[in-house]
């Protein structure tokens, strides 16, 4: 929620960069009616069953391609089959605004060999109240560019901790909605998690009347079908 002191953009760690209210209200407004859409199919939002049979308290659906732990798909073959909907256009060019916000006049070190930054995934992940995400790293990419990471809905604890182990040390940052989380280069394979979602906190004005939405975008490393080289 906007509130009367605004936050100050922070560095948690180098390459890992908090900005406070990047996306407007209206872009939240919009981005919320779009996960309605996207969340009804053709790959309906679903809690991911985890390889020893563990099922996420958070639910996910997936753009440009299915994740599953340790993999990504073209088709949600432990949902329903369906081949996953595309990347919209308009969300790389988001990720690309993201990432110039965060990391203004330094941008170009996270850019690929092409001056580019070409996310080809979206996870959209649906907290209720009870959802949390365990300590885990983004790891099943083949490639190194960063994650960015939008939010929506009620705030959260966003735990950042480091590459080597799920425990300390880490940095405890609050996500609001609205805000933009960036990790890349040094910070790209950082453990993080999700601990606590304070129900009620987000403002209804989003659309969302309960809840956390976020969105990660990624850029997987593999082949664009259609593309060669
Ligand atoms: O919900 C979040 O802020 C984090 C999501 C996340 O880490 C993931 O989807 O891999
Ligand atoms: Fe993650």
């Amino acid at each position: 929620m906007r509130g009367l002191i605004s936050r100050p953009r922070a560095g948690i760690a180098p390459g890992a960069v908090h900005v406070p209210d990047w996306l407007s209200p209206a872009q939240q407004r919009d981005l919320v009616a779009a996960c309605r859409g996207w969340a009804a199919g053709p790959v309906p939002m679903r809690h991911t069953v985890l390889p020893r049979g563990g099922v996420m308290s958070v639910q996910t659906v997936c753009l440009g391609w299915h994740w599953q732990p340790y993999r990504y798909t073209r088709t949600a073959d432990d949902v329903n089959g369906e081949c996953v909907a595309p990347l919209p256009d308009a969300l790389v060019e988001l990720g690309r605004q993201a990432l110039a916000a965060a990391y203004e006049s330094a941008v170009g070190d996270y850019l690929d060999g092409r001056g580019e930054y070409t996310p080809d995934v979206a996870l959209v992940n649906y907290y209720d109240g009870a959802a949390r995400m365990g300590m885990h790293q983004d790891k099943d990419e083949r490639c190194a560019a960063p994650v960015v990471s939008l939010s929506i809905g009620d705030s959260c604890v966003f735990r950042f901790g480091n590459a080597e182990t799920r425990g300390r040390p880490y940095t405890d940052v609050e996500l609001e909605s609205g805000d933009l989380f960036v990790f890349g280069g040094p910070s790209r394979f950082t453990y993080h998690g999700v601990p606590k979602v304070y129900p009620g906190t987000g403002d209804p004005g989003t659309g969302l009347t309960r809840g956390r939405l976020n969105l990660t975008l990624r850029a997987t490393g593999l082949p664009v079908p259609g593309k060669i080289g």
